[in-house]
Order: C-alpha cells, then sequence, then structure tokens
C-alpha cells in the first residue's frame, strides 16, 4: 500500500451535481483538472470532467471502456488539447504547454516502446530519455565537449543502476523489440527513471504482464512512490492492482467523475456497480 497519508474522501455526485466542479480542490494537489471538455467531431468523450491528483499519491483512474480514462491521460500529457476546461500542475496552468514543455516540468507519461527504439538495446533506450543531456546541445558538442563525456558517463551510470534496481541487467544488450511485455513494462518504469519525474503517468501498466513480474512492477512503483516521492495517476482494469496500490481511486464514466474515494467506497457503490454492469450488458448483447 501506498504509505503517504490518506486525506479525503469525496463522496459521490448526485447525478444532477454529475459534471459540476468535485471538490474543493487542496493545496498539496500537483495536478488539478478542472471542467475539462474534449469533442471528437460531434462526440463528447470527455464531459466536463474534474479531479486532482495529491502530490505523494498513487491514484488510481477506473471506468468502463470508453468512459474516458485514456483521453484524460492525453489531455493531461499534452498529447490532446481541451475544447474548454484547465490543467494545473505545481500550481501553474499548463493547457497550453506543449508535451515536451510538460516532460520536462517532471510530468512523465510511460508508452510502449516506439517502433524506432525497438531495434536500439534496453541500456540505450534508457539512456536515450535522460533529460538535460549536455550532447543533445550542438554548442556544448563545440566549446565543451569535456563535459559531454562526463554526461555520457553520469547517464550511463545511472543507466546501469536503473537496470540493476528493476533487475534487468541480464537484457542490457537485448534490442527492447525482441524483450517480453512484461519486461518491457518494466524497461517504462526505468525510463521513468532516468528523467526527473514528479507525476507519472501509467496507462494500463498491468495488461499483458505475468503474475510474477506484475509484484515486482508493483513493489516498485510503491518504492519509488515511497523513496523518491513520485506522484503516480494509474489507469488500470486489474481491480486487484488497484486494490493493492491506489488511494484515492477517481472512477469515470461517459467523460465525467461519478465519485473519487477510496477503493473500498468506489467498489461498492451502487452508481460505480451500474456503470460496470452497463459495460456487461452491452458485452452480452
Ligand atoms: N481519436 C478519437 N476519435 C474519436 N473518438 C475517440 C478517439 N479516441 C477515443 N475516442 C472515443 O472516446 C471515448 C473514450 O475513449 P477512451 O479511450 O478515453 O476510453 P477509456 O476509458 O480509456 O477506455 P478503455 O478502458 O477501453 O481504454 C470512446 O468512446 C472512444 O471510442
Amino acid at each position: 500500500m501506498n504509505a503517504s497519508p490518506r486525506a479525503r474522501t469525496v463522496l459521490p455526485l448526485a447525478p444532477d451535481r454529475q459534471g459540476a466542479g468535485l471538490h474543493e480542490h487542496q493545496n498539496d494537489d500537483l495536478l488539478v483538472c478542472r471542467d475539462i471538455v474534449l469533442e471528437f467531431g460531434a462526440f463528447r468523450a470527455v464531459n466536463s470532467c474534474s479531479f486532482s491528483v495529491r502530490r505523494g499519491s498513487i491514484t488510481g483512474l477506473v471506468g468502463p471502456n470508453g468512459a474516458g480514462k485514456s483521453t484524460m491521460i492525453n489531455l493531461i500529457a499534452g498529447a490532446l488539447h481541451p475544447s474548454s476546461g484547465k490543467i494545473h500542475y505545481a500550481g501553474e496552468d499548463i493547457t497550453d504547454l506543449a508535451p515536451n514543455e510538460r516532460f520536462h516540468r517532471g510530468l512523465v507519461r510511460t508508452f510502449q516502446i516506439p517502433h524506432e527504439f525497438a531495434h536500439l538495446s534496453v541500456l540505450e533506450n534508457l539512456m536515450l530519455v535522460a533529460p538535460h543531456q549536455a550532447g543533445e546541445q550542438m554548442w556544448s558538442n563545440w566549446f565543451s565537449p569535456g563535459r559531454v563525456r562526463i554526461d555520457e558517463d553520469e547517464i550511463r551510470r545511472r543507466a546501469w543502476a536503473t537496470l540493476g534496481f528493476l533487475e534487468l541487467t541480464h537484457i542490457a544488450h537485448e534490442r527492447a523489440g525482441r524483450i517480453s511485455g512484461g519486461q518491457k513494462k518494466l524497461l517504462e518504469l526505468g525510463r521513468t527513471m532516468m528523467t526527473d519525474a514528479q507525476l507519472v503517468l501509467l496507462d494500463e501498466p498491468a495488461a499483458g504482464v505475468n503474475r510474477t513480474l506484475l509484484r515486482k512492477l508493483e513493489s516498485q512503483i510503491e518504492y519509488l512512490n515511497r523513496e523518491r516521492n513520485y506522484t503516480f495517476l494509474l489507469i488500470e482494469h486489474d481491480m486487484e492492482m488497484i486494490e493493492r496500490l491506489c488511494d484515492p481511486v477517481v472512477c469515470m464514466t461517459e467523460g465525467s467523475v461519478l465519485i473519487e474515494a477510496d477503493f473500498k467506497t468506489v467498489r461498492s457503490d451502487p452508481h460505480v456497480l451500474e456503470a460496470y454492469l452497463g459495460e456487461t450488458k452491452d458485452a452480452a448483447q
């Protein structure tokens, strides 16, 4: 379980209040999404969605298929921009910031290793992600080659340390495209460790991961939360994982937040049950 203190419970919204500001956001909120709307053509995928992520928490984002969870993660990461609403991160309005600017502020999203990195080794994939590499800047190469060397050595050292932590040292020189799905998830987590992450967005980390690797992934998420003070926002359909790791849990349905509370309260909430039941009925038809 996340070691940080559990702060608040927000009771389910009455249906006629859905989409209204969910609650008073607090100073310890690292991320605040307020009244976010996103339309794809005539379809409103996110409908006045408001929730916050407390600094130091592992916040779960759950909800039936199509609820708008991944779209919200895309909006928070900056891959999509809302039609209306505001996103605040670390006290600043980031609604219009580009994804790379968010990344440099420590808002990091994990992603499947893209094709262009699949042919690189696991070690190289880690080294590539380190922020503020002097070698990135042409002027550094011209004027201070020594500094580039030191940076690269430091990044390499950090990459090996990360591999050691993830127990992936034995596959350091494997091509990233050839490792197992579970190992890729660990590598994604490792890539966040090469950055100065503050808020890590994890989209379905458990998907395609076997039980043993899943427990390892969970304990590493807990470790990074506890020891490196990472805050996580985690989308997951595996409710056991959500129960073990997350507090609070935000449940979305039809583009809005239905409830934000501890796992037990969310699980037993009749509106949540109804939302998931609707999904089951749709699948059965
Ligand atoms: N690029 C797009 N164009 C049109 N509709 C989209 C697009 N992306 C998502 N949608 C729709 O928006 C709604 C929300 O999708 P989203 O992927 O955010 O849901 P989700 O809660 O993450 O679902 P799942 O748990 O199945 O991944 C869905 O109805 C989806 O079909």
